[in-house]
């Protein structure tokens, strides 16, 4: 049971038993904040925690997470690889929409979004992508899709009454993610990780988690009248872009994987995803095959994509806490479990 002293500010996290979710409670904590964890499912324990199970699609059960907080942080989402398009309107953009009505009710006046940078990337190379570039016409997939109805959703709703910001993360890393890291490795552990798509000159965004919660934490700490965070979309990352192939060669090297030897032009991959995707599609109502390299991964793998985060520089004094070289190192030792073992 979570013991409460009365001059804690309280925050409350959505989505707080999830990879990203759960570490911001935990900065939280150290921060000196009083935390409840709002989640459909329980994953951890911790005696200074209130958790929460509910759906945050039903306002009775947001409510009681939601009194006398300070700031609410969003982060839940179903997983970017949910092919699930009523799914991801239900939780990404209705459930938005409930929760922000449930903060009113309750009289919260911070709510930070975790968006995702990828609201702008439409598959064609980024580089050094600003929060100026237009909402991505053509999204990826129905996860960033929803992601950009979120963020207008959530950005649109800011006024005196409830002040809001999105932040907007980029490949996030660090311990216990259970995407990034753990897919990297099923993908050699499979023997699919032969051949570097394009290149391998794509530099792209890798950001350490501990990042993306600071620049959650101090975005919900200005978030008060007048302030110019107020209604804005602000990019995090480790300000530091690294070719896409070094950096996998680093997680993969550093368990003790193979790295691809091998490249294959990117259109010819691009093309082969395509058609895969296509036969799949017409085998659907026989069987159900999941590719691993769709043409959103593929896309992903061989294209440029990082931000600059000088606008969160600027506005809210945002630098990244922990460097890449440090992230990759900490991450690496997180996973012993997942080291190869016939090496
Ligand atoms: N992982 C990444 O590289 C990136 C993630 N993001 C965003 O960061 C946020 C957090 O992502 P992760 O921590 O990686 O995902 P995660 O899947 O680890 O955590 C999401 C959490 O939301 C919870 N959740 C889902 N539906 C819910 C519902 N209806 N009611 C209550 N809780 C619900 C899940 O149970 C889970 O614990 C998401 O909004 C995602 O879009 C943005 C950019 C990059
Ligand atoms: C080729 C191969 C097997 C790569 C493995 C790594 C990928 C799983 C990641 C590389 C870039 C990542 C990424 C995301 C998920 C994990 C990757 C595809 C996101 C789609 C997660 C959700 C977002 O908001 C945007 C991210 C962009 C980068």
């Amino acid at each position: 049971m979570a013991t409460r002293t009365r001059s804690k500010k309280t925050c409350t996290v959505i989505g707080g038993c999830g990879f990203l979710g759960r570490h911001i409670a935990e900065q939280l904590l150290q921060r000196g904040y009083a935390v409840n964890v709002f989640d459909i499912r329980t994953t951890f324990t911790d005696d200074r925690i209130q958790f929460f199970e509910g759906n945050l699609c039903q306002t009775e059960c947001l409510l009681p997470a939601l009194e006398g907080v300070f700031a609410v942080f969003h982060c839940a989402s179903p997983p970017y690889s949910a092919d699930d398009r009523e799914l991801f309107y239900r939780v990404n953009v209705d459930g938005t929409k409930i929760l922000i009505a449930a903060c009113k009710q309750a009289g919260v006046k911070r709510l930070v979004l975790t968006s995702s940078a990828s609201v702008v990337y439409e598959g064609k190379d980024i580089k050094n992508g600003t929060e100026e570039l237009p909402y991505a016409a053509k999204p990826i997939d129905y996860y960033t899709e929803t992601k950009i109805l979120q963020e207008k959703t959530v950005l649109g709703a800011d006024s005196a009454d409830l002040h809001t910001v999105a932040i907007r993360p980029h490949g996030i890393f660090g311990p216990r993610d259970p995407h990034m890291l753990p897919t990297t490795i099923a993908t050699a552990r499979a023997g699919k990780m032969k051949f570097m798509i394009g290149n391998g000159k794509n530099l792209v965004d890798f950001t350490y988690v501990e990042n993306v919660v600071h620049g959650h934490i101090i975005a919900a700490e200005k978030l008060e009248a007048g302030s110019p965070v107020c209604g804005k979309a602000y990019n995090i990352t480790n300000d530091d872009p690294i070719y896409f192939w070094s950096f996998l060669s680093r997680l993969l090297t550093g368990l003790q994987y193979d790295t691809p030897k091998y490249s294959i032009p990117y259109t010819v991959i691009f093309f082969i995803a395509l058609l895969v995707q296509f036969f799949c599609f017409l085998l659907r109502p026989l069987v159900t095959i999941r590719p691993t390299f769709t043409p959103m991964r593929v896309a992903l793998a061989g294209t440029f994509h990082y931000y600059s985060c000088d606008r969160a520089k600027r506005d809210m004094g945002y630098a990244p806490v922990v460097p890449l070289d440090k992230g990759i190192e900490l991450t690496i030792k997180a996973f012993p479990h997942l080291k190869n073992s016939r090496t």
